[in-house]
């Protein structure tokens, strides 16, 4: 695993960020031969950074799993992976996983968002402390506009307490964003990816500047999603635009249905690895959506 201190962009350029579901067993505790053959799932395909974020449902996992999760996936990375895992959204959960890290050599670790109850200014002192605790540098994760603003992500950013920004704020037309434009033009864009998966992604490197992605799909078809990344980053936008098409379908059940549930069934269902149960408070999706997303996601590991 990747332990040394993150090198923006090029460590940020060099894959897409994959950010996988979380196989758990039956009895809700983790899976560990299941992650591992999704890790090298994603590693055959070429992806070398994943972000245990959202889509692993960490929103949810009891401190106390805490350690024995990043012990796994110090584990069952490659030599060459750069493991990122996640911490809160609390603020109290988040202090207590900064002293957690201190016993593992992960670079950098992610504030998972809330909006409530949080405000701005919160966020900010709390990013602060956690690095303060954990000596890492936090990945700042912009999922909504009010949870913190381009002025204190600046701050925080010229303090040095930043590693890098996942920019996630849902827009109808990703290129009409006044608030990625004001972020961009107070934060250095090569900090700064596009969060929202393959979709996007086009618009937020080519007309934003910023420097790569993150995103779920891609744990279904890595090379893929890789080649998008090589081609947007080439200023080949129309093979870009063609490999977007292909993750499309998979993704729009995804956003019809819940973004991370999806997801969780896709990987099992395309036969890559068995997620198991969804951790409270989620839910498995119900049987008779099943089929399509199946349909979906073999079509999808099939090209
Ligand atoms: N939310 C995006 C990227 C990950 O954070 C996805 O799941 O595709």
């Amino acid at each position: 695993m990747k332990t040394t201190p993150v090198n923006a962009p090029a460590d940020l350029r060099r894959s897409v960020i994959a950010v996988p579901p979380l196989c758990r067993k039956a009895d809700l505790s983790l899976d560990r031969e299941e992650n591992a053959k999704l890790v090298q799932h994603m590693y055959a395909g070429g992806i070398t950074t994943m972000l245990y974020g959202g889509n692993a449902n960490l929103y949810n996992i009891a401190p106390s799993e805490y350690p024995a999760l990043l012990t796994m996936l110090r584990e069952i990375s490659p030599e060459d992976v750069w493991m990122v895992p996640s911490v809160g959204p609390m603020y109290g959960t988040a202090m207590d996983q900064a002293a957690m890290l201190k016993d593992h050599e992960f670079p950098t670790a992610m504030l998972l968002p809330t909006l409530f109850p949080s405000k701005p200014a919160g966020v900010a002192t709390a990013i602060r402390k956690f690095v303060e605790k954990s000596g890492l540098k936090a990945v700042l994760y912009m999922k909504d506009e009010g949870y913190i603003t381009p002025e204190l992500a600046q701050s925080l950013v010229n303090d040095g307490l930043i590693s890098w920004i996942k920019y996630a704020v849902v827009k109808e037309d990703p290129a009409e964003d006044a608030f990625l434009s004001k972020l961009v033009s107070l934060v250095n864009p090569e900090l700064i990816v596009s969060g929202i998966g393959e979709q996007p992604a086009i618009v937020h490197l080519r007309d934003f500047g910023i420097t790569g992605f993150t995103a779920g799909c891609v744990c279904v078809q890595p090379k893929l999603s890789m080649d998008m990344m090589h081609a947007i980053h080439a200023g080949d936008y129309a093979k870009a635009e063609e490999i977007r098409e292909v993750f499309k379908p998979l993704e729009d059940l995804r956003n019809k249905h819940s973004p991370i549930l999806v997801l969780h069934h896709a990987v099992a269902l395309a036969g890559i690895a068995q997620t198991g149960p969804a951790l409270p408070l989620m839910t498995e999706l119900p049987d008779e959506l099943l089929p399509e997303i199946e349909k979906a996601a073999k079509e999808l590991l099939a090209r």
